[in-house]
């Protein structure tokens, strides 16, 4: 098999088993993610609905223009995210008004931090997964890591107001030095900084096929800022956060329950995080 069927491949079987042990006649509303990997879960949830294996009346959140058209193609309902019915305030969980959300990520650490955003839809893909009891990720086998921006060293996407997108860039770039000098990055056992590199970089992501920045869904910018390793997503994630003009953070710090991968050589492999796994022993 070649390299890139391999790697498609994985992707399906990931897809294929999360929508299998996830989305069942008991799941009414499901968040759909976006990119490559959810077009098998699309595929998946089509031939489920044939078979009569959904809930009836199922309702499937779109995380972006593209995962609309998935959720229409495969002949189910989309419901935007603010059209879900209020739940019991006073319930457990009670803001989580969606089961489960099914989406695909650009790395994932051995804690379930994600990079997302590799395909522009982490504003909406993570006002879903807040919103969901479950957050299950799908990936193939190059996106199954240790550390944040081992793999995926294209830079944490960042969405960005295109009113002052060149001032949010110079301030994205100087946090490294600055804000560690102020301590506002966590440096506890010293070589453990926050990230690597004290001098990040962020670029503007630009468009395929057409002149100038790609304009997202929502209407902004995308930076994509490279940063090297990423030690402590949680604190990388609040610190790009507060930068002005930041609208969304492609880190997904903790929010996943599962994630499944395609593996190389044809297996599937499904992580929980480390912690949880240790707590289990
Ligand atoms: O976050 C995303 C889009 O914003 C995607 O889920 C992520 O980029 C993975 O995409 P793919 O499945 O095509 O590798």
């Amino acid at each position: 098999m070649s390299a890139l069927n391999l790697v498609e491949q994985s992707k399906r079987s990931a897809a294929f088993a999360a929508v299998d042990k996830h989305v069942g006649p008991s799941v009414r509303v499901l968040g759909v993610g976006s990119g490559s990997t959810v077009v098998y879960a699309a595929e998946r949830l089509a031939e489920l609905k044939q078979q009569n294996k959904l809930h009836p009346d199922l309702l499937c959140v779109p995380t972006s223009f593209q995962s609309k058209q998935l959720i229409v193609d495969s002949g189910l309902r989309a419901c935007d995210l603010d059209d879900l019915p209020e739940l019991d305030p006073s319930a457990p969980g009670s803001f989580a008004s969606i089961d489960v959300t099914i989406d695909g990520a650009d790395e994932v650490d051995s804690e379930l931090n994600a990079i997302k955003g590799g395909g522009g839809a982490h504003l909406r893909e993570k006002l879903v997964a807040a919103a969901s009891r479950r957050l299950v990720l799908v990936a193939d086998y190059r996106k199954n890591s240790d550390v944040l921006g081992e793999k995926w060293t294209q830079g944490v996407p960042v969405e960005v107001s295109p009113l002052a997108w060149r001032t949010i860039k110079r301030q994205l770039e100087r946090l490294g030095p600055r804000s560690r000098a102020q301590g506002a990055v966590p440096t506890d056992a010293a070589a453990v900084a926050a990230f690597e590199l004290a001098h990040p970089v962020a670029s503007l992501r630009q468009a395929v096929r057409k002149a100038g920045p790609v304009v997202t869904d929502n209407g902004n910018f995308i930076l994509d800022v490279c940063m090297g390793k990423i030690y402590d997503p949680p604190a990388v994630e609040l610190l790009l956060k507060m930068v002005p003009g930041v609208i969304e953070v492609g880190i997904f710090s903790a929010m996943a329950a599962e994630a499944w991968f395609g593996n190389e050589d044809g297996s599937i492999a499904c992580r929980i995080p480390r912690s949880e796994m240790k707590k289990q022993d």
